[in-house]
């Protein structure tokens, strides 16, 4: 399998420097020696304590921020110039509120300056349709339920084109019902997607569901690596899984393992 992303040793922490965040060492760090891969099509997932630096660590992907020290190698190649590289949707949608639904989503087309001829405005009707969103273009996002904005700020992600995705807590803010109702799409409309995923979130149901891998983030400042388990479940996958007994086994041993790595002891 291709390696999309590739993290070895990554090292960083918040110091005074100016830059792009970079970070100047001997600050404690957020982290070091973090080493982590997605490969073409994975939809692989970062848990964690909040403040372990998940948000972070994606920034650094994305090219908000940069490592002290480690290497990143992005579609098999170092990128030290990664901004834009990957389609990011960060923790608050950020849907523009003067836009509406379809302008938001032509808008990585007009960052790329591909313009937002009719093709974009294609592009952008027919994954609407697919994201359950038709009708929808010209709404604002004042009118639209949390889950459907969310859905939006997925399809602007798609628009970006690129072929890793970062979701960061893509439902952490929406109520049980629709964020069952999202996993469910996101599992029916993952396998037609060609693209690859690494998504951080702090419900490990969520995880487990979606994932073929899951990392661990280590406490904030341990300096411990990330531990990575493999989702064994069958594809596809339906939320009716969460009740059977091997997901039940997994996810007994995912918070285990989660309470162990915040005091350091993981067997
Ligand atoms: N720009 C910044 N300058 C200094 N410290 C920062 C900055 N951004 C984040 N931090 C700190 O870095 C640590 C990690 O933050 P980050 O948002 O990456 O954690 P997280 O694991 O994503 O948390 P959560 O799960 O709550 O979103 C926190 O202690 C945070 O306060």
């Amino acid at each position: 399998m291709a390696s999309l992303l590739s993290l070895r040793d990554i090292t960083f922490a918040f110091g005074r420097g100016g830059g792009r965040g970079r970070a100047s060492d001997g600050d404690g760090g957020l982290f070091s020696g973090l080493s982590l891969d997605v490969g073409e099509g994975e939809f692989v997932s970062v848990i964690g304590a909040s403040g372990s630096g998940k948000s972070t660590l994606f920034k650094l992907v994305a090219g908000l921020l940069e490592p002290i020290g480690g290497e990143l190698t992005l579609y098999g190649e170092p990128a030290p110039e990664r901004l834009g590289k990957v389609g990011y949707m960060p923790q608050r949608d950020l849907l523009l509120p003067w836009r509406t639904v379809m302008d938001n989503c032509l808008l990585p087309l007009e960052l790329a300056k591909h313009g937002q001829g009719k093709g974009g405005a294609a592009e952008v009707r027919k994954l609407l349709g697919l994201l359950g969103l038709e009708g929808c273009e010209h709404a604002y996002p004042a009118e639209l339920s949390g889950g459907m904005r969310q859905r939006v700020a997925f399809l602007r992600t798609l628009m970006t084109g690129r072929p890793l995705l970062l979701l960061d807590e893509p439902f952490g803010a929406l109520d049980a019902m629709t964020k069952r109702e999202l996993h469910q799409w996101l599992l029916g409309l993952w396998g037609g997607l060609n693209k690859s995923v690494l998504f951080i979130t702090h419900d490990l149901e969520e995880a487990i569901l979606l994932s073929d891998r899951i990392y661990l983030m280590p406490a904030a400042g341990s300096g411990q690596a990330l531990l990575e388990l493999r989702v064994e479940l069958p594809r596809p996958r339906a939320n009716s899984m969460k009740y059977e007994p091997e997901f039940i086994r997994f996810r007994q041993e995912l918070e285990r393992l989660l309470d162990a790595q915040q005091t350091h002891d993981v067997h």
